[in-house]
Parts: structure tokens; sequence; C-alpha cells
């Protein structure tokens, strides 16, 4: 990957940009619409968004100051565990559509998986979420459809589908890198995106990935946006402060050596949230 533009191809075909901008904790509002405008302004052409972090009125906007073609951008929506099964799905995706004031999108995910600690039926209701999102897609209204935090477990159901999943965005960042999940999505065809990259902030202060960013000249930031990338995953880094934007996208003049990515691919598990997908409950 040599820039923002650059591309990750999905399983169907379809082009997705290799590093997005994410919006978790974007405050709705003026917050939330100069972050994405700034963004797009700085090179990012895939914005990830959600209807559970309530600010998807705002990064439509944000994407609608840019005044940048929509066939430009790349943008991600989720449907949130509320809004599991068939029907509520498809309401779901029509609001986000609405508040996003999008004809489109280009990815619509399963925010999390239903798991067996919370229900019985937990295949069929991820099923049924997935029926919805298979017809969505088919019709043409996604062009291309996935899942977040599904571990092996929850996605071997899906893969029997008539539609696979395209994308599993998981937590992935120095000191959680989910290598079975991984290992499944590769072997599947399955791209992996990293969410908290940064580990929300958490892992910019370990001595390590300072020490070896500064050897580049970087940032412990760019170190773990570059970590990724050269992984294979495609990260979404947030941020709301326009340095930081600018900081986290300028990443494709370096290349960490095969010593560096090793000695950060053997760090011991640190940083992560704690967020178990068979665990949580929200
Ligand atoms: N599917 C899922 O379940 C989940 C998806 N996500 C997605 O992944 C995205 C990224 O994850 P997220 O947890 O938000 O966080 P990141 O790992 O991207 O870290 C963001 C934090 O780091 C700070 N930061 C960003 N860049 C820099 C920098 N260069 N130097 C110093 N500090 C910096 C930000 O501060 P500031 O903003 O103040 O500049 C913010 O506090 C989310 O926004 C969301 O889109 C996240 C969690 C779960
Ligand atoms: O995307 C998300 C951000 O993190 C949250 C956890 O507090 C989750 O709700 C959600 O997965």
């Amino acid at each position: 990957m040599k820039k923002m533009t650059d591309t990750f191809k999905l399983n169907n075909g379809y082009e997705i940009p290799c590093v997005g901008f994410g919006t978790w904790q974007t405050p709705d509002g003026d917050t939330a619409i100069k972050a994405v405008s700034e963004a797009i302004r700085a090179g990012y052409c895939h914005i990830d968004t959600a209807a559970c972090y309530g600010n998807e009125t705002s990064v439509g906007k944000g994407i609608k100051v840019s005044c940048v073609e929509r066939s430009r951008l790349f943008v991600t929506g989720k449907v949130w565990n509320s809004d599991r099964g068939y029907g509520k799905t498809m309401v779901a995706f029509e609001k986000t559509m609405a508040d996003l004031e999008l004809d489109y999108l280009d990815l619509y995910l399963i925010h999390w998986p239903a798991s067996s600690t919370q229900f019985e039926d937990w295949e069929q209701i991820n099923l049924e979420t997935w029926r919805a999102m298979t017809e969505l897609y088919k019709a043409g209204r996604i062009k291309a459809i996935g899942v977040c935090n599904f571990l092996p477990h929850h996605l071997k159901a899906l893969m029997e589908t008539e539609v696979q999943p395209m994308v599993n965005q998981i937590e992935f960042h120095p000191g959680q890198m989910q290598e079975e999940t991984v290992s499944y999505c590769k072997d599947h065809n399955i791209i992996v995106e990293a969410w908290s990259p940064l580990g929300t902030g958490r892992m910019l202060s370990n001595e390590m990935l300072k020490s070896i960013a500064a050897k580049y000249g970087k940032s412990a930031a760019q170190l773990c946006i570059r970590w990724c990338l050269q992984n294979g995953i495609l990260p979404l880094p947030k941020s709301v402060t326009p340095s930081r934007i600018i900081e986290n996208a300028d990443v494709f003049d370096f290349e960490i050596t095969n010593e560096d990515m090793e000695a950060i691919n053997g760090m011991e598990y640190c940083g992560g949230s704690g967020l178990h997908p068979d665990k949580v409950d929200f």
C-alpha cells in the first residue's frame, strides 16, 4: 500500500480503500462535521460509522460539505444489537440511510454477533440479520456486507449462506492480534479491519512502540497504523484533532523492517478493551 486511495479487493471484487476514518466517540454536531470534512480534506476516502455512535447525521453532513463525488468515497455503516433480526435490520438500514443522507452504502456490517451466552437461538438471530443484509446487497442498496466482532464459530453459519461475509471488523492493535480469527478470515477470503488500531489511544504511551517509531522518525500512532497495513489488516484510526488526522494519514513513506514487525507481533497481550464477543452484553 502506497497511498490512502490504494485498496484491498473484497471477495465480490469491490474495492475498499486501505485506511478508514473512525468516528466512535466523536461528538455529534460540529465536532463530527468538522472531523469528517477535515479527514476528507486530508485524503481519507473511507469513513467508518455506526448507528450506535449517535452521530450519523453529522457524519453525513461532514461528507456533504466536503463536496466530493460520492463514487470517490467509501462509507461503512453498522446495524446495532437492538436491531438484530430481519425486520428490524431493514428498518435500521433505512434510518441510517436517511440520517447519512446517502442513497447507497459501500459496506454494512452486523455490529456484534448474537452469542450463545445471550440467546439460545443465537445462530438463527445472526442468520436472520444476515438475510436482511443479503437482500439489501442483492438489491444494490449496499455494495458489500460483513460483520464485526465475529469469532470463527459465529462466522461458520454465515459461510454456508448464499452470500458470504466480505469483511470482519475486529479489535486489532499491537498487543491484541486475535490470531485465530485473523487466520480464519484469511483462509476464507474475508478482509479484516482493525478497530481501535491505536488501542483507543492506550498503545501510544507504550515505550517499545515509541522507541521503534522514533527510529523511523514517526509517531507511535503512525507505527501502529503502518503495522496493521503490513500485516494485511485495514486500520480505522479515529481522531477529532486536525493535526492528528493529518499525521495518521502520513504512513506511506516508510516501511517497518521484518525484524521490527516480528518484535511488535511478539508483544504480550496488552492495551485491549476487554470486550469479548461472547461475553459482552450491550
Ligand atoms: N465495530 C466495533 O465494534 C468497533 C469499531 N470501532 C471503530 O474503530 C475506530 C477506531 O477505534 P477507536 O477506539 O475510536 O480508537 P483509535 O484506536 O483510533 O484511537 C483513538 C484515540 O486516540 C487518539 N489519537 C488518534 N490519533 C492520535 C495521534 N496521532 N496521537 C495521539 N493521539 C491520537 C484520539 O484522540 P482525539 O480524537 O482526541 O484526537 C482518540 O482518543 C472507531 O472510531 C470506530 O469507527 C471502534 C470500536 C469498536
Ligand atoms: O463500535 C463500538 C465502540 O465500542 C463500544 C463499546 O463501548 C461498542 O458499543 C461498539 O462496538
